[in-house]
């Protein structure tokens, strides 16, 4: 029967199938952070039990670091007895950890990439959302509880019920300006933050094969914020070339056996997914959200709409409120929004493409005085090939902050966060109420868009300047 590759991947998986059953799937890659796993690692510890595949297991310190003076100790109790415990539980159950200040450390969803841990047919977990990172590279890829995480933990396999298949095609080639971020921004405006429920995306078409693997994995990131499960594409030529070489990618002769199997992970022709939504890339511009969920979006050469326009009672309801809470008024060009902060970075919009694109809008040009940017590199590494390249000095040159690895502003768990009231145009992934900081005010954005603003002071892109 003709599969899809989501169905391919799962199928390779299951270790154990029985009727009215979830199937038990094999699970090849386990990421862990300090904020998911300390009662996982508990629970271990009081079942007496060991790590069943410590080899498989890899952890790192992010959402709770801070990105200045990382050598001092953390001052905030609670962010720095999760880092400790981390440390603690990781020394205990033999689990390879990347410490702030370790060349590899960053986070969760930049390492396993950049590290060669992700690789095509794999399935991998972590007690965190935006796993479907990691499906760029046709993995399947989940986020999980933490009563799941200790399953994995203890058995190296998770008990899993079925899926459906979306495809999410897109034509066309996108314009000068217009990134992945724009994509997927307009992907969940389009389909509703629920539109992916219970669902596999597999994105695919001409303009999704196009891009960098940096770019694939910011749209696979914000797959959760569709309500999807997980986010896929295929691999091809592009996932090839962006492994190989990599710390643990195959070598010799498993490499090209490893590419030989690779390269029949893509949906069968005559595949039929549950459901299929069209996009036109020629069509996209650069999008910005001006509400609290991200498919509150539309395309920054538009306004603030009016909650009247919404014909769905709920999104109507949804929309006064956000705008109440964005303090924003209908019919404003969203050109006019006029932000306090700029923050480039997360597991969305924060690798050296990221960055590179940032850098060379605002080299040569200062950041507004009203404006606070900081740009937060996804990982040391990131963080050590930018400053390779000279984009450090660029940023700084401008007027921003540059800053050691970690979650930083993407959420308010360390910290670099807004403070009542502020607003900013920022490249990760939520832009819930006070997801950035109590009372902060979240315009999504990709990076192009956020180095523009930074520069202007109100949301812009960099056709503007
Ligand atoms: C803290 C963690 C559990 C959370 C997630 O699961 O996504 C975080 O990474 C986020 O982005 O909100
Ligand atoms: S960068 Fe943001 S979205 Fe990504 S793992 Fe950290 S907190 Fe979650």
């Amino acid at each position: 029967m003709a599969r899809t590759m989501a169905e391919k991947v799962w199928e390779e998986h299951v270790v154990r199938r029985a009727e009215g059953e979830p199937d038990l799937l094999y699970i090849d890659l386990h990421l862990v952070h300090e904020v998911t796993s300390p009662q996982a690692f508990e629970g271990l510890r009081l079942a007496n039990r060991r790590l069943r595949r410590p080899d498989l297991t890899i952890a790192t310190e992010d959402h709770n670091v801070p990105t200045e003076n990382i050598f001092l100790p953390i001052a905030d109790p609670v962010s720095r007895t999760q880092v400790e415990t981390l440390r603690k539980n990781a020394s205990e159950f033999g689990v390879r950890l990347h410490q702030m200040g370790d060349i590899d450390q960053g986070i969760v969803h930049v390492i396993g990439p950049q590290l060669g841990l992700t690789q095509p047919g794999m399935t991998i977990v972590c007690g965190d959302s935006h796993t479907s990172t990691h499906g760029a590279f046709g993995a399947l890829a989940f986020g999980i509880g933490t009563s799941q995480v200790e399953h994995v933990m203890a058995t190296q396999t998770l008990p899993m019920t079925p899926f459906k298949t979306m495809a999410v095609n897109v034509t066309g080639s996108l314009k000068p300006g217009v990134t992945a971020k724009d994509i997927i921004l307009a992907v969940i405006a389009k389909i509703g933050t629920g539109g992916g429920q219970g669902y596999v995306i597999e994105y695919r078409g001409e303009a999704i094969r196009a891009l960098s693997m940096e770019a694939r994995m910011t749209i696979c990131n914000m797959s959760i914020e569709a309500g999807a499960r997980a986010g896929m594409i295929a691999p091809d030529q592009t996932t090839f070339d962006y492994i190989k070489g990599r710390p643990h990618a195959p070598k010799g002769e498993l490499w090209d056996q490893a590419v030989e199997y690779w390269k029949t992970l893509v949906t069968d022709e005559d595949a039929v997914f549950d459901k299929e939504v069209f996009l036109d890339a020629d069509e996209l511009s650069p999008f910005v959200t001006w509400g609290t969920n991200p498919g509150q979006g539309a395309p920054l050469d538009s306004v603030v709409p009016d909650p009247a326009s919404f014909e769905d009672p709920v999104e109507r309801a949804a929309a006064e409120k956000a705008l109440a809470y964005m303090d924003l008024k209908p019919g404003t060009p969203l050109r006019d929004i006029r932000v306090d902060t700029v923050f480039v970075g997360s597991c969305t919009n924060g690798r050296i493409e990221d960055l590179r694109a940032a850098a060379e809008v605002i080299k040569g040009r200062k950041v507004a005085d009203h404006v606070r940017m900081l740009v937060v590199p996804g990982s040391q590494r990131v963080k050590e090939q930018a400053a390779a390249e000279g984009l450090d000095e660029i940023f700084k040159a401008a007027g921003a902050e540059w800053r050691e690895a970690g979650c930083s502003m993407c959420l308010g768990m360390n910290p670099d966060t807004l403070k009542p009231g502020e607003r900013s145009a920022s490249t990760s992934n939520r832009n819930f109420e006070g997801r950035q900081g109590k009372g902060g005010r979240t315009h999504l954005v990709s990076p192009l868009v956020a180095a523009a603003t930074a520069v202007r002071g109100t949301l812009s892109s960099p056709a503007d300047l």
